[in-house]
Order: structure tokens, then sequence, then C-alpha cells
């Protein structure tokens, strides 16, 4: 059986999606402070501190978007210093793997609670977009080099080698030549073959979506869509937070990176937290982490969960807890069996799996009171869901309050 509080989200017609992506280096540049927004009704503010630069926009957009790899400082400011009175909003912090879905959730706050995006941030998500796309097809091409399959078009086996062997980026247009030999990889019917195999590697699970879109991308006036938006990734550096106002209150969302390396600096925004909201992506009971290649990503997300739940700064502040990616959950049950990684799963249909990984962050929760913890099923990319999720969940935290 499942916990309580569980939102029984539905699991059919879902979008499709598909696995993490192949890790590779961090990403970066040096630390960049983007303006607050004031919006003139409410006097909300977005603040934010991400260290994955771009240049700025006056250069020409060929040349600018080639954002350098090269990763700076990471330093984190500490929460309890960013704003004049950082307590007079309730101050909510997501936590949680990378790749777990929280930043997903703090830009679907965004765009539910009216807090809209810069033109720089515009042109900071756009340059990911093509990086997302360039990461997603080398991917492939990795994959189809390992695998059984061979295209289907010889020409693509040149193609697909050329990507594999490019170091670079792109982080930015990608030239006429790049674009038709991304479009002729993709296009090929092997690798739509290779792509339903997707869960058996590490896949970014936007690329179908990205690849799908490469002509509207790879033009010079591309402007990313709200949906572009929440289906880029864009690993967090640092910290950022969104103000905005929801039953009558105000709240604060701090947005922490999730790699191992940003979690040595979570404790600095402990500090006057009303709630957490973790985020666990449930599809990710098959994979290992990108830091070591070894430590399961679910295991490692559980452990987590437990030990944000024990610690003692949090004794008596509730979480809210996302299982999140159910989409790409359900689409991977029939491909990878979860039994295989948890034998005590003894089969059942997707709510019976869903069920199980309930029962799992349920025990990680275990010494916690039930009070103090929500459990939560979602699809982070889904905004209407996240619309629906979100207004119960900050209820709940208004109520709390009083
Ligand atoms: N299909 C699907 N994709 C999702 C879901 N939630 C998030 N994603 C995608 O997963 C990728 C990673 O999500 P993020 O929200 O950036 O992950 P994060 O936890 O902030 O990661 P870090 O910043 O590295 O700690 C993005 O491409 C999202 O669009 C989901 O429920 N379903
Ligand atoms: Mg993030």
């Amino acid at each position: 059986m499942g916990c309580n509080f569980s939102s029984q989200s539905k699991v059919s017609d879902v979008p499709a999606a598909c696995d993490k992506p192949i890790p590779e280096p961090d990403v970066i540049g040096k630390e960049e402070n983007i303006e607050p927004i004031e919006h003139s009704a409410e006097k909300e503010v977005v603040e934010k501190k991400e260290s994955t630069p771009v240049p700025p926009p006056s250069i020409s957009p060929q040349v600018a978007l080639q954002v350098p790899e090269i990763r700076a400082s990471r330093s984190i400011t500490p929460a309890s210093q960013k704003s004049e009175d950082p307590y007079s909003h309730i101050r909510l912090l997501l936590l949680g793997s990378a790749e777990s879905g929280k930043t997903t959730v703090l830009e679907q706050v965004r765009l539910l609670y009216k807090q809209h995006f810069t033109e720089s941030e515009y042109f900071h998500r756009r340059a990911f977009i093509y990086h997302n796309i360039f990461k997603s097809i080398k991917a492939l091409c990795r994959a189809m080099r390992m695998s059984d399959i061979q295209f289907a078009d010889p020409i693509n086996m040149g193609r697909a080698q050329s990507i594999i062997a490019d170091e670079h980026g792109h982080y930015g247009l990608f030239s006429k030549d790049l674009a038709e030999k991304i479009k002729h990889i993709w296009n090929d019917k092997s690798m739509q073959k290779l792509y339903a195999r997707r869960s058996q590697f590490n896949l970014n699970d936007s690329a179908s979506y990205f690849l799908n879109n490469i002509d509207k991308i790879n033009m010079v006036d591309y402007k990313p869509s709200e949906r572009d938006l929440i289906m880029a990734y864009v690993p967090t550096c640092g910290v950022q937070n969104v103000i905005f106002t929801a039953c009558n209150q105000s709240f604060q969302l701090f947005d922490i990176g999730g790699q191992k390396i940003d979690r040595r600096k979570w404790a600095l925004q402990y500090e006057g937290i009303d709630a957490i909201f973790f985020c666990i992506a449930i599809s990710e009971y098959d994979q290992v982490m990108s830091e070591d290649m070894v430590t399961n990503r679910l295991d490692d997300a559980l452990n987590l969960l437990q030990s944000i739940s024990e610690d003692p700064a949090f004794a008596t502040t509730p979480i809210y807890l996302f299982l999140n990616e159910i989409d790409v959950f359900c689409e991977k049950l029939s491909v990878i069996p979860l039994s295989k990684y948890k034998p005590d799963f003894k089969g059942g249909d997707q709510d019976d799996a869903i069920d199980f990984m309930e029962n799992l962050a349920c025990e990680a929760l275990g010494k916690r009171d039930r009070s103090l913890y929500r459990v939560y099923r979602c699809i982070a990319i889904d905004t209407q869901m996240m619309a629906e999720l979100l207004s119960t969940v900050f209820k709940d935290i208004a109520k709390r309050k009083k």
C-alpha cells in the first residue's frame, strides 16, 4: 500500500519521455547574477545566481552563443543574506539529486505564478537547448555504435563518427552542415529503432522533443517557448530563488544544484526554512550517478531523502515529497523490469510499481512523524498537473503557518 496523502496521478496518457543524459564533464563558466525582476502589480521578485554564463546579447548570435565549457566559481550566497527581510516570506527549499526535476518545479512556479522570464534568461536557456540537442545526438550515436543495430543509410555512420569525435559544447546555432548531419542521423529508420530502446542507455528526457524541433530551433531569431523552457535541462550551479504570492501569502522558493559537489553547500541554505520540496526521479531505478558511474541513482536519492529527513535542522519542518517522472517510469517498466533492480518488487502493474516506489520513499521517511510529510506523484513537465499539485501544496503550507 502507498502512503497517505498521495495524489493519485493518472499514469495513462502521459507525454512520451526517455532516459537521462550520458554523463559528461561539468558545463560552465563564471558566476552570473541576473537582475531581479520587479512586477509593478505585486512587486514580486526573482533573484538568480547561476554559474552558467552566456555572452551578452549584443554579440552576434552565431558567435555569442558559444558558451565556454569551464566550470568556475560555484559559490552559494546563504539564503538568509539574499533579501532585506528574508523572513517576511514563507521560505521553501527544493532538494533532491541532480536531474530529479527541482528546476522544472521552480520554472513551473514561475510560469504559473506569473514570474516572467527576462530576455537574458531566454538567451541563457536558448544556449543550453543547443547544447542539449548536441549532447542527445552524441549519446544516440554512441549508443548506436555500442548496439547491434546498423544505420539504415550507411552514410550516417560517417556522420555519427564525426559527431562522436566533436568535442565542442555547442551552445549556439548549428552550422547548416551540422544541422543537416543531426537531422539525417535522427531521421534514420534504424535510429528510431534504437530510440525505442532508449531506456537501455542514458539519454536526456527531452531528447526527442528538441530533436524533432531542430528546424524551428536552428534559426537566428529563435526564442524558446514556455514549453521549451520547461523541457530544457540547465544544470543548476549555485542557488536561485523566486518570490511569488499564493493563497495571499508571500513565498520564496530556493533551488540548489543536486550534483554531489553542490550538496556540500546545501547546509548554507537551511536556516529559516519553513518547508522542503524534495524531488525524486523514480524512473532512475536502473541508472548510475554521473559523479561516480557506480552508485544507483534511486538508492542515492533515497539515502539523501533519509539524511534530510533525519537532519536535526528539519526536525519539525514539513517535507513535501514529489515522486517525479512518473511518465518516464511507466514507459521504462515494460523494457527494464523493476524487479531486476529491486528484487523485493514481486511484480504487478504500473500502479503496483508506483506504490512500491512510494513505499521505499516512506521507509526513508520512516523516523518522521506522519504529520510532517506528504507524498505526491507527479510529472514535473506537465504544467496542468503541477498547477493542481502546487496549489494544494501551497494551501497546505499556508494553513500550517496560521
Ligand atoms: N519526461 C519528463 N522529464 C522531466 C520531468 N521532470 C523533469 N524533466 C526533465 O528532466 C531534466 C532535468 O530536470 P531539472 O529540473 O533541470 O533537474 P534538477 O533537479 O534541477 O537538476 P540539477 O540542477 O542538476 O540538480 C529536464 O530536461 C526536464 O525537462 C518529468 O516528470 N518527466
Ligand atoms: Mg536544477
